[in-house]
C-alpha cells in the first residue's frame, strides 16, 4: 500500500486563531475517508493545505511523498473541489470542460459529458453566475471527471438539494469502483456520507480525535440505560460521552466500549457513527437540553 497523505504534528494559526493544534494522520491509497468535525473544528484549513494552497506553519505534510505547497506534482495529481473553485469569468461551462485535459491528464471526457448531461447544466453559462446548488453540481462533475489520485472534496453537498445530493453520491460511488482513487471528503453530517465511506477521520479543535475505520467507530461506543443509581454505579469507572436523564428512575448513559461488560440489570443499544462523533465533539457531556434545565 502506497501512503497518499501523511501529516506529522501539522499547525496552522491565523494570527490568534489556532485552526489546526497537533494533526498527524496517514492515509493510503484507494481509500474513500470521511473528514468529520463541528464548524470551525479546521476541516478546510487541513484540505487546503493538502492540496497546496495553504502553507502549514510547523510540522511535516507529505502528499505523493512531496511537500504540497506550490507543488507541481501535488496539483497535478490532487484537486479539491470546494465552493471556492472559480474559472475565468469569459469562459462557459462548455469551455471548462474543454480546457480541463490540458490541465488534467486522466481528464474522462466521456464522463463529464454524461454528468453534465444528467444534471441538465446549460453548457453556454458562466461559472460565477451559476446558482450555488448548481455550481456545487458543477464543480463535483469537475472533481470526478479529473480522475485524480486525490481527490478532495470540501462539505460538497451544500446547497444541492435533496435529489441531487443522492444522485451525488452515487456517482461517486460509482466512479470509485469503477475507477478507484484517494478519496477525502468533508462534512459536519456523518449521516449522510456514512454509507460511503471505509473509514472516518474526526476533528475537533485543530486535533485529530482518532482515525478508524468505519466498523471500529460502530464499536467504539455503547448506551447503557437502566435505574439511576445502577446506570452511575455500572459506569463510575467508564469514560461518559453523554447523559440523559430519562424520567425520575431513568438515567440513559452513552460510554467508551472497554472491554467486556457485565450488563445485569440495565440494557444497551448500538450508537451511530454520527451520534458517537457528536457526543465527543460535544463540550457539555449532557447536550442542548442541560441549557434550557
Ligand atoms: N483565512 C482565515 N483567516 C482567519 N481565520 C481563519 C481563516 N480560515 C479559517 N480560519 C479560522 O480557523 C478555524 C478553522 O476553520 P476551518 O474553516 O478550517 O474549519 P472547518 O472545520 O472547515 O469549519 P466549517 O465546518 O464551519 O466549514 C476557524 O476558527 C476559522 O475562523
Amino acid at each position: 500500500m502506497m501512503k497518499v497523505i501523511e501529516c506529522q504534528h501539522v499547525k496552522k494559526s491565523y494570527r490568534k486563531i489556532h485552526a489546526l493544534e497537533d494533526i498527524t494522520f496517514q492515509i493510503e491509497d484507494h481509500k474513500i475517508t470521511g473528514l468529520i468535525g463541528r464548524n470551525g473544528a479546521g476541516k478546510t484549513t487541513l484540505l487546503k493545505i493538502l492540496a497546496g494552497f495553504v502553507n502549514e506553519d510547523t510540522g511535516d505534510v507529505r502528499v505523493f511523498s512531496n511537500h504540497p505547497f506550490n507543488n507541481l506534482c501535488v496539483s497535478a495529481n490532487s484537486i479539491l473541489v470546494d465552493n471556492q473553485m472559480s474559472f475565468p469569468d469569459s469562459l462557459t461551462l462548455a469551455d471548462i470542460l474543454e480546457i480541463a485535459p490540458s490541465f488534467y491528464s486522466k481528464w474522462d471526457a466521456q464522463l463529464a459529458a454524461r454528468l453534465f448531461h444528467y444534471f441538465n447544466l446549460n453548457p453556454k453559462q458562466q461559472h460565477s453566475k451559476l446558482s450555488t446548488g448548481t455550481r456545487g453540481t458543477f464543480n463535483m462533475i469537475f472533481g470526478l471527471a479529473t480522475r485524480c489520485e486525490l481527490t478532495m472534496f470540501d462539505e460538497p453537498t451544500n446547497g444541492m438539494d435533496e435529489a441531487v445530493r443522492t444522485d451525488f453520491y452515487r456517482a461517486l460511488l460509482k466512479e470509485y469502483i469503477a475507477h478507484p482513487r484517494t478519496i477525502l471528503i468533508s462534512s459536519h453530517h456523518l449521516a449522510e456520507i456514512e454509507h460511503l465511506l471505509e473509514d472516518i477521520l474526526l476533528i475537533h479543535k485543530g486535533k485529530v480525535v482518532f482515525h478508524k475505520s468505519l466498523e471500529e467507530v460502530k464499536e467504539y461506543a455503547v448506551g447503557i440505560q437502566g435505574p439511576i443509581e445502577k446506570v452511575i454505579e455500572f459506569t463510575s469507572q467508564m469514560e461518559i460521552l453523554h447523559t440523559k436523564q430519562m424520567n425520575d428512575q431513568l438515567l440513559y448513559t452513552v460510554v467508551k466500549k472497554d472491554g467486556p461488560m457485565n450488563l445485569e440489570g440495565v440494557s444497551t443499544k448500538p450508537i451511530s457513527p454520527s451520534d458517537i462523533c457528536m457526543y465527543i465533539t460535544s463540550d457539555s457531556k449532557g447536550g442542548i437540553d442541560d441549557v434550557f434545565n
